[in-house]
């Protein structure tokens, strides 16, 4: 366990739906008295949320991978330190949306930079601070692509703009992760219905929570 809380990710593809699951049940266990902080990434805070504009502006599309790792990075540092520190510190439920797998399975894998590259840079960044549990919500990217173009209120950024072979390529990223840490990761079934994946999620967390609350 994190310091005195738990540390919870959430990862996947684009429009897995992990967005939509993890507020919805921040909202439930809040209603049930649990002390939750959502948070997300790139982003989170203000220094962060300006370094995301920066990475998915889709008027620009010419940037360097590196620098596009080295700014993921950056902004985690920076949320990490402001956020999710904290409210570890203060026995908090941090549910985050994306966090270091994806700079592995984006940058790392997809991008071709090298797993252990980005992991390197990601190490300096965050420490020891690693989830205690992360959710891969997995499906084909096609399809959570295809969610995203019918979404209502959600501009293309940058990364949304990738091939459908790149988006192939995080997910194989995602699966190797899952086999390097088979007891952090659970996968969940993405390509349910909106409903089935949230009753399915709940029962993982509250029983997960269960155990290393009690
Ligand atoms: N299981 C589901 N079946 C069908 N549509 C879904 C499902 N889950 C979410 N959606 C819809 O798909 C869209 C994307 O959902 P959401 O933003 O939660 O995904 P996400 O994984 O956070 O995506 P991204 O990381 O790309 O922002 C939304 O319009 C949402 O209503
Ligand atoms: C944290 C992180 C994110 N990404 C990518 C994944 C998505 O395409 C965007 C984030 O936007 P969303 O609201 O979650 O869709 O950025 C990445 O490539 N590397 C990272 O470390």
């Amino acid at each position: 366990m994190n310091q005195k809380g738990v540390f919870i990710t959430f990862e996947g593809p684009e429009g897995a739906g992990k967005t939509t699951v993890m507020n919805e049940l921040a909202k439930e266990f809040t209603a049930e008295g649990m002390d939750i902080v959502t948070t997300r990434e790139p982003g989170g805070i203000r220094i962060a949320e300006k370094i995301r504009a920066i990475i998915l502006d889709n008027q620009h599309l010419e940037m360097d991978a590196r620098t596009e790792a080295l700014l993921y990075a950056a902004a985690r540092r920076q949320h990490l330190v402001e956020v999710i520190k904290p409210a570890l510190a203060a026995g908090k439920i941090v549910l985050c949306d994306r966090f270091v797998d994806a700079s592995l399975a984006y940058q790392g894998y997809a991008r071709g930079i090298g797993v252990a590259e980005v992991w390197a840079i990601n190490e300096f960044a965050i420490a020891d601070t690693m989830p205690d549990k992360t959710l891969l919500f997995d499906l084909n990217p096609e399809v959570g692509l295809s969610r995203i173009a019918n979404g209502k209120n959600r501009e293309n950024n940058r990364l949304d703009k990738e091939s459908v072979a790149f988006h192939e390529k995080v997910r194989e990223g995602y699966h190797l992760l899952v086999k390097e840490s088979p007891d952090r990761f659970i996968t969940i079934d993405a390509e349910k219905s909106q409903d089935e994946v949230k009753v399915n999620v709940r029962n993982i967390l509250k029983n997960y929570l269960d155990t290393k609350m009690n």
